[in-house]
């Protein structure tokens, strides 16, 4: 980045937030929970106050999409009102606001690659405090960026890849759906675009990002153990048997053009960027 940045990622323990960390540049201020509590609006506005961010990374979220089914207070309170928090505070200073948001959002009725205009309809406490951060956003300032992304792993804290790679160190076979079709995103592909994004003018909106290639949950469990070179059989199944607090679109398949258009940004292979994030574990 340059001197003319000042940038205040939240959020900032975890997944997307640890990759700003590992990329450390001097013009981040990393803020995590317990610094910042985004739910906390005079402390957003305080922070903002006293400092001169050019722009914040919304890395904070509430992600137990399950949980969410009973926890819906907590998980509005973070994914919207906070939100509407931050873009006050940011619409009042003059910062620009970056904001993460979920595939989960479309949950469309149909097998249909999705753009950005796709109607939403979210389904699920998680998906539908998504959109509500989103339009919160949407309708209180200009000057944002909202990253609609999918299937996020890496080497921190929790999420699909590290879940198979544990459960296959415990088990000979696994069942996983082969119904949801999607793209697995490394979170360090997504703190890079953003930062692009930033760096590319001032193109302000909504768009889909995601790894490319469009597959099932259990291709990409069966990718990660071949990766690993694991013999563990994945026996493939349908939503239907696999129940889960939560229901989970069968369609996320995000069409990238808006972004790669306006932006001039690389795409990664998925399989590319599985391989980078297991060596990354290896280290
Ligand atoms: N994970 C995924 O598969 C996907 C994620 N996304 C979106 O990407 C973004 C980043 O996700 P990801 O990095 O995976 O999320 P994580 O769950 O890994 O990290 C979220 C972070 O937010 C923190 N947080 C929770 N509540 C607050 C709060 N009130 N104030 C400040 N920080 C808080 C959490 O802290 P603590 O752990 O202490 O609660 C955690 O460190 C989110 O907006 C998410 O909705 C989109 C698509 C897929
Ligand atoms: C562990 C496991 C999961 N599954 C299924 C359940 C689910 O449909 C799918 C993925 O499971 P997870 O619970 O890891 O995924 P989930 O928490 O639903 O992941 C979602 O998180 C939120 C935050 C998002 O925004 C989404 O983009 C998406 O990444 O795989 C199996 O079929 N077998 C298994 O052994």
């Amino acid at each position: 980045m340059n001197n003319n940045y000042n940038i205040l990622i939240t959020g900032c323990e975890g997944q997307v937030g640890k990759e700003f960390q590992k990329i450390g540049d001097s013009d981040f201020t990393f803020v995590s929970r317990e610094t910042l509590d985004i739910t906390d609006s005079d402390a957003v506005q305080a922070f903002l106050r006293n400092s001169n961010f050019t722009h914040i990374i919304n890395c904070a979220a509430y992600t137990a999409v399950d949980k969410a089914e009973t926890e819906k207070d907590l998980c509005f309170q973070v994914n919207a009102e906070a939100v509407k928090n931050l873009a006050l505070a940011c619409e009042k200073y003059n910062v620009v606001l970056v904001h993460i948001s979920s595939d989960y959002v479309y949950h469309p009725n149909n097998d249909l690659p999705i753009d950005e205009a796709s109607t939403c309809h979210p389904k699920g406490v998680y998906a539908e405090s998504k959109l509500a951060g989103e339009n919160h956003i949407r309708q209180i300032i200009k000057r944002h960026i909202i990253l609609r992304t999918s299937w996020v792993y890496s080497s921190f804290g929790n999420n699909f890849v590290k879940t198979m790679l544990r459960l296959g160190k415990e088990k000979d076979s696994l069942n996983v759906v082969n119904d949801q079709i999607g793209s697995p995103t490394y979170a360090a592909d997504i703190a890079s675009v953003i930062l692009e994004m930033i760096q590319n003018g001032e193109k302000w909106g909504t768009y889909n990002f995601s790894n490319l290639g469009f597959i099932s949950w259990a291709e990409f469990a069966k990718e990660i153990f071949k990766q690993r070179k694991l013999e563990v059989i994945v026996n493939e199944i349908p939503t239907s048997d696999y129940p889960t607090p939560a229901s989970r679109p069968l369609n996320s398949r995000l069409i990238k053009s808006k972004i790669t258009d306006k932006f001039n940004v690389e795409l990664s292979y998925w399989k590319t960027s599985l391989k980078k994030c297991l060596k990354e574990l290896d280290n």
